[in-house]
């Protein structure tokens, strides 16, 4: 089986096509507003509309009002739910909707534990800890920590690259990938030979 893949941070319609069209599985649109990739309602929905069917169209929030969540899913079509920030289990389920969580990989965190924290997510994405920046950071975490029988189906993230991701897939054993900085020329900037790069490595990684 070849690796899913969901280019994070799409920010335009052309981005989101050419990540579709070099082969992306998911993308992911960023309603963070400290975040250089954040998009408001009208580019996502744009661009939610764009990818087309069959490619999951994914909504993050970092710690965000169910009320502001709310009106982004009465406008985008948003098939997956990213939570990158505290989000408890019942922030998580209380908009019915498939969800992945993220949980950053301080050294301290007991990941066993925090996963089974969430047994209605439908995958848990590990991302790099760097404090005060809750994603996004274009930095690894040693990937020796991802468990080999986890509980949840992992989404292996953190400063993945077209050069590493293969190498990353190998070690983890992850079948499912997350990048956002590894594939652009400046933050909110994909670069469409970047992004096919990493799709093609990582569909042929050693699963
Ligand atoms: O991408 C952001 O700007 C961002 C900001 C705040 C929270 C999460 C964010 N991105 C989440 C992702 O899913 C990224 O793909 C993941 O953090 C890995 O990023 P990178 O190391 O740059 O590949």
């Amino acid at each position: 089986m070849s690796a899913r893949v969901k280019i994070c941070g799409i920010t335009t319609v052309e981005q989101g096509q050419f990540a579709v069209a070099a082969g992306a599985d998911a993308i992911g649109l960023v309603f963070y507003a400290k975040s250089p990739r954040c998009v408001d309602l009208e580019q996502a929905r744009a661009i939610a509309l764009a990818c087309g069917p069959f490619v999951t169209v994914t909504g993050l929030f970092v710690n965000a009002a169910a009320s502001a969540i709310e009106s982004i899913l009465a406008k985008v079509p948003l098939h997956l739910l990213q939570f990158h920030g505290d989000e408890t289990l019942s922030d998580c389920e209380r908009f019915h909707r498939p969800y992945i969580k993220a949980l950053r990989m301080r050294p301290e965190l007991d990941l066993e534990a925090s996963i089974a924290a969430y047994p209605s997510a439908v995958g848990i994405l590990l991302d790099a800890y760097r404090p005060g920046t809750p994603g996004g950071t274009g930095e690894t975490f040693d990937w020796q920590r991802v468990p080999t029988q986890p509980l949840k189906p992992i989404v292996l993230a953190g400063g993945l690259t077209p050069d590493n991701v293969s190498q990353a897939i190998a070690t983890t054993r992850c079948n499912a990938v997350d990048v956002s900085g590894g594939v652009e020329l400046g933050p909110g900037m994909k670069d469409p030979e970047r992004v096919k790069n990493f799709i093609v490595n990582a569909k042929r990684g050693n699963l």
